[in-house]
C-alpha cells in the first residue's frame, strides 16, 4: 500500500485533504427512500440516525423498516428464526429515529438528504445543516431530478457535497448513482463511492445532469407510456402487461409510477418542464395532474393509476 494511500485509509478527518471511511450516517427524510437507505446502512454496520418531521412519521418509518427486514431475513436465513431475529435486532440496534435534524448531524460523517423533491425545501434544510454539522461531514442528496449543484449552492461545503442516488426499493435495488459537482473533492467522491459499496450497492458515476443516468432514460419511456394511454391506444393494464411480458420488466410503467409515488413524479416532471419548457418530453401530463390533485399518489396513499389494499 503506497504512503499516500496509508494516510488516505488511516488519516483522521483532520483536514480537507484526508478523510476516514464513513461510519456514522444521518439520513434526513424517513419516507420511501430515507427508510430504505437507513435500513441498508444500519444492516451493514453503520451508526444511523434518521430524521423526519414528526414522531408519528418516524414511528411509521421504524415499522416499515422492520417489515422490510422481516422480508429480507426470510430469504437470507431460511429456516433459521434465531439468525433472522438476530439480524433484525442488530440492524435496529444501529438505528436511531428522531425529529431534530440539527442534533442529528453533530457527529455525522455523512448526511444523506431524502426529503421532498422540492429545491427550496432542500436548500433550506442544507443551509441549516451546514451551520450545524462538523467541518468534515460530507453532504449528499438522493434527489431524482434536481442538479446537485443547484442544491449545494445553499452551503459553504461544495468540496464536501455530492449525490447518492439510490433506487426504490433500496433493500432490493443493487444500484447507486454517485454524482459529483465541479467542487466535489477527490476525497469526497471516493468517500461517497466507498459508502455506496459498503452498503452493498454497485456504484456508477455520471455527470450532474438532469436525471443522471436511469431517470433520464426512464423519462421518455414513462412519459410515452402515459401519452399512449391518454391517446387511448391501450389500457394502462395492457401497457403494463405488455412491458413485463414483452420487455421483461419486473413492473410495468404504471405500476412503477404508482410505486415511486405520483407526487414525486409530478415534482420531477414540473421541475424539468420549468427548466426546459419547450421540451416535448417534459410537457405536463393531464392524467398525472388529475390524480395528484385528488391526492391519489399511488401505493403510498392506496390509490393512483391503480387501487391498492392499504
Ligand atoms: C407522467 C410520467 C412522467 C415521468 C416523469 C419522469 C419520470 C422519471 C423517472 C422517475 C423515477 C423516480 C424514482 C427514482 O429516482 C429512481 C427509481 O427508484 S426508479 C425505480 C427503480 N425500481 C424499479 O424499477 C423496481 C422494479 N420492480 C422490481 O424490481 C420488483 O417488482 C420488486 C423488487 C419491487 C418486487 O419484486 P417482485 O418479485 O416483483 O414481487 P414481490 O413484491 O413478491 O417481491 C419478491 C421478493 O422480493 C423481496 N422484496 C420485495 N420488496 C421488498 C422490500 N421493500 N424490502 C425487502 N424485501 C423486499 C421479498 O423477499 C419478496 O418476497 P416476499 O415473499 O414477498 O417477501
Ligand atoms: N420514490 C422513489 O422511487 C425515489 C425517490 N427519490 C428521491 O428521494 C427523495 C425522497 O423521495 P421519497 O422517499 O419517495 O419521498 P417520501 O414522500 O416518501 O418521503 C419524503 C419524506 O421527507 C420528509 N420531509 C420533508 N421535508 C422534510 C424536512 N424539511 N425535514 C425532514 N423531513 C422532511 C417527509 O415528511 C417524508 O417523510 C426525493 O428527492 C425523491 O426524488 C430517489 C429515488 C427513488
Amino acid at each position: 500500500m503506497s504512503f499516500s494511500s496509508k494516510i488516505f485509509v488511516r488519516g483522521l478527518a483532520t483536514s480537507a485533504k484526508q478523510w476516514s471511511p464513513i461510519k456514522t450516517v444521518t439520513i434526513i427524510g424517513s419516507g420511501l427512500m430515507g427508510s430504505g437507505i437507513a435500513q441498508v446502512a444500519a444492516s451493514t454496520g453503520h451508526k444511523v440516525t434518521v430524521v423526519d418531521q414528526t414522531q408519528d412519521i418516524v414511528d411509521k418509518a421504524s415499522a416499515s423498516i422492520k417489515k422490510s427486514l422481516s422480508r429480507v431475513v426470510k430469504k437470507k436465513f431460511p429456516d433459521d428464526p434465531k439468525a433472522q431475529q438476530t439480524y433484525i435486532a442488530d440492524t435496529m440496534g444501529h438505528l436511531t429515529l428522531q425529529t431534530d435534524a440539527v442534533s442529528a448531524v453533530k457527529s455525522a460523517d455523512l448526511v444523506v438528504e431524502a426529503i421532498v423533491e422540492n429545491l427550496d425545501v432542500k436548500r433550506k434544510l442544507f443551509a441549516t445543516l451546514d451551520e450545524a454539522a462538523p467541518q468534515h461531514t460530507v453532504f449528499a442528496s438522493n434527489t431524482s431530478s434536481i442538479p446537485i449543484k443547484d442544491i449545494a449552492v445553499a452551503t459553504k461545503r461544495g468540496d464536501r457535497f455530492g449525490g447518492l442516488h439510490f433506487f426504490n426499493p433500496v433493500p432490493m435495488m443493487k444500484l447507486v448513482e454517485v454524482i459529483r459537482i465541479p467542487e466535489t473533492s477527490e476525497e469526497t467522491y471516493n468517500a461517497l463511492e466507498a459508502f455506496g459499496k459498503a452498503v452493498g450497492k454497485k456504484t456508477v458515476q455520471c455527470k450532474d445532469e438532469k436525471g443522471f443516468i436511469v431517470n433520464r432514460l426512464l423519462v421518455p419511456y414513462m412519459v410515452e407510456s402515459i401519452r399512449l394511454a391518454e391517446r387511448g391506444d391501450a389500457s394502462t393494464r395492457d401497457i403494463d402487461v405488455a412491458m413485463k411480458l414483452g420487455a421483461g420488466y419486473p413492473m410495468g410503467p404504471f405500476e412503477l409510477l404508482d410505486y415511486v409515488g405520483l407526487d414525486t413524479i409530478k415534482f420531477i416532471l414540473d421541475g424539468w418542464h420549468e427548466s426546459d419548457p419547450t421540451n416535448p418530453l417534459f410537457q405536463p401530463c393531464e392524467s398525472l395532474n388529475k390524480l395528484v390533485k385528488e391526492n391519489k399518489f399511488g401505493m403510498k396513499t392506496g390509490e393512483g393509476f391503480y387501487s391498492y389494499d392499504k
